[in-house]
């Protein structure tokens, strides 16, 4: 009887916990191909999730399964404890390259487009969109550009507004689609010291990376993946040579000098440090 009632209850805990659960995922662009392989997570609430894989391995893919636009073809994907599907409540920042920066418009016009998920189809941001808008901007930095056109901006400088753009929408779930590649390291630290401090405030954030740089290790969690889960754990955990040559299938060297790794590529011989 005591486990009967017991059992609803943890299950109900579990499920408040959790911000996505993907259990067994299979899907793809074209019937017979598939992209993610049975891919299985679970992501609490408040944390700070890196996925990382090379390039084409399916991150981005599984972002849009996330956000329900992609219907799993086996398997299932739970947001917030209910199958996914388009919602203002998950804010998606793409990568930069997939963006048309020469649309005249300003830095404000592109943050208040964060309101229109919340506002529906037929209403106009009022003053206190605006005002959001002007919030959100203010927190990365950029009020003071707010008439600016954003084809004036830097790269940093955009990946800032975009950042404002999903502030201003106020979800609960932050899917970044590498939001540090090809911005200095300022902007970078700019960005995580961001969404650890969103983090804390209980949101909770994906984000999608090839790059082995020194963010992997302010993740909470990380996520190997290439078309199916290598590894899902701490950084301290999954961050093996072992693991991350079975994820980027290519000879990574790890050297570790006690919290400081290296990464030495043997491919291009490319070395970095964190
Ligand atoms: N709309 C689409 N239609 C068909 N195939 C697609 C589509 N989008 C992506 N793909 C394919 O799915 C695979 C995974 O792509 P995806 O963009 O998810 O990888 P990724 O890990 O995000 O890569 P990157 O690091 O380069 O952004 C690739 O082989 C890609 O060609």
């Amino acid at each position: 009887m005591q486990r009967g009632t017991a059992a609803p209850e943890r299950a109900a805990r579990e499920a408040t916990a959790l911000a996505i659960t993907v259990e067994g995922l299979t899907t793809g662009y074209r019937r017979g191909e598939p992209i993610l392989r049975g891919v299985s997570f679970a992501v609490e609430r408040g944390s700070l999730v890196g996925v990382l894989g090379p390039n084409g391995s399916g991150k981005s893919t599984l972002f849009r399964a996330l956000l329900g636009l992609l219907p799993p073809w086996q398997g299932r994907v739970l947001v917030e404890g209910k199958p996914a599907r388009p919602n203002p409540d998950i804010a998606y920042i793409p990568q930069r390259e997939t963006i048309d920066w020469d649309f005249p418009v300003t830095v404000l016009d592109v943050t208040l487009m964060g309101r229109y998920p919340r506002l529906g189809l037929f209403r106009r941001p009022g003053k206190a969109d605006r005002e959001l808008a002007l919030w959100a901007l203010e927190q990365v930095g950029m009020l003071e550009f707010r008439d600016r056109l954003i084809v004036e901006l830097s790269g940093g400088q955009r990946q800032r507004v975009f950042l404002a753009r999903a502030l201003a929408q106020e979800p609960e779930i932050f899917l970044l689609d590498e939001p540090v590649s090809g911005v200095d390291a300022p902007t970078q630290h700019f960005v995580f010291e961001l969404l650890e401090r969103l983090c804390r405030q209980g949101k909770t954030a994906l984000v999608a990376t090839h790059d082995l740089s020194c963010v992997a290790q302010r993740f909470d969690r990380v996520l190997l993946l290439n078309h199916e889960v290598i590894a899902y754990g701490p950084p301290q955990e999954v961050f093996t040579e072992t693991l991350l040559n079975r994820t980027f299938q290519s000879h990574l060297l790890l050297l570790r000098y006690g919290d400081r790794v290296i990464v030495v590529e043997s491919e291009d011989g490319d070395e970095r440090s964190c």
